[in-house]
């Protein structure tokens, strides 16, 4: 699927975000192997801290329907921002955890500024998995 399709399909996740406090939406979308999209957006909470990025929504929704972590081939990510948007430290985290390093992130905005980027080049250095495996030695 071409870049500016997925992020069209993230466009349409945002519609749905639920932002009674930043009135910032978000939406994300992601592709998985069998070229099927899991759409995603920010859902805020009250109490602030409860609030989900809508990358995270896909991913987690993603793998709770069965996907595998590490097998998804694509991301992209919108919100009405100057340049093309920034996934939060906590999301970067979550890639690097749910998606392969050298996964497609897709960021983008609703003018059609558009970053094409990697996970492992979103959070370099990031504490991962090995690292556990590595404790254990
Ligand atoms: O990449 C991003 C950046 C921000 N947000 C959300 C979190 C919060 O609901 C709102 C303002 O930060 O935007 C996302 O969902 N994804
Ligand atoms: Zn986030």
């Amino acid at each position: 699927m071409k870049d500016e399709l997925l992020i069209q399909e993230a466009i349409k996740a945002s519609t749905n975000a639920y932002t009674p406090y930043s009135h910032f939406n978000v939406g994300a979308a992601l592709l998985d192997a069998d070229g099927h999209v899991h759409y995603g957006c920010n859902i805020e909470n009250a109490a602030y801290g409860p609030s989900n990025c809508a990358e995270r929504t896909a991913m987690f929704r993603a793998v709770a329907d069965g996907h595998k972590p590490g097998s998804f081939k694509a991301i992209a990510v919108i919100g009405a921002t100057d340049g093309p948007i920034s996934p939060c430290g906590v999301c970067r985290q979550v890639m690097v955890e749910l998606c392969a390093p050298d996964m497609k992130v897709i960021l983008g905005n609703l003018k059609g500024d558009i970053q094409v980027t990697t996970v492992a080049e979103l959070l370099p250095g990031a504490f991962g998995p090995a690292h556990l495996d590595e404790a254990k030695k």
